[in-house]
C-alpha cells in the first residue's frame, strides 16, 4: 500500500538506436535476401530446417507494434537472421556471403550506435 520499492527495469532502455539500425539494413546493398520471409513455396524444406524463421520486414514490425522489450531482443532478431542464413547456405553462395557482410556490417555500426547514446 504505497509502501512498495519501485523496481526499475533496466531492460526497457530506449530503442532508438534499433530505429537507425533498422533503417540502415533495409537500405544495405546486400540486404536483398533478408528483406522479406523466405518463400517456403520457393524453398520448401525451409520451415523444417529453420525453426524460427526472421527477416527485415518482421523486425520493422515488431518495432512498429513495440514487442522488443530491449536493445539486445533486437540484436539477437538480427542475430537470428544471420545464423538462419548460414544454415541455410553455403558460405560461397550469393546469399550465404551476403548474410556475412550484414553480419559483419551490424556488429561493428551496433557497437557504434550503443555506445554513443
Ligand atoms: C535468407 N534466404 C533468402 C533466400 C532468397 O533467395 N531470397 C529471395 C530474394 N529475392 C534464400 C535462402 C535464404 O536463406
Amino acid at each position: 500500500t504505497g509502501g512498495e520499492d519501485v523496481i526499475t527495469l533496466g531492460n526497457s532502455a530506449d530503442l532508438a538506436p534499433c530505429v537507425c539500425m533498422m533503417d540502415e539494413l533495409e537500405k544495405h546493398q546486400e540486404a536483398w535476401p533478408f528483406l522479406f520471409p523466405v518463400d517456403c513455396r520457393r524453398f520448401p524444406t525451409y520451415k523444417k530446417i529453420i525453426k524460427k524463421p526472421m527477416d527485415f520486414q518482421t523486425m520493422r514490425h515488431k518495432l512498429r507494434d513495440n514487442k522488443y522489450q530491449s536493445r539486445e531482443e533486437f540484436a539477437n532478431d538480427l542475430r537470428l537472421v544471420c545464423n538462419n542464413c548460414e544454415t541455410f547456405n553455403e558460405d560461397e553462395s550469393a546469399v550465404g556471403h551476403a548474410g556475412h557482410t550484414i553480419r559483419e556490417f551490424f556488429e561493428k555500426r551496433w557497437r557504434e550506435l550503443c555506445i554513443n547514446s
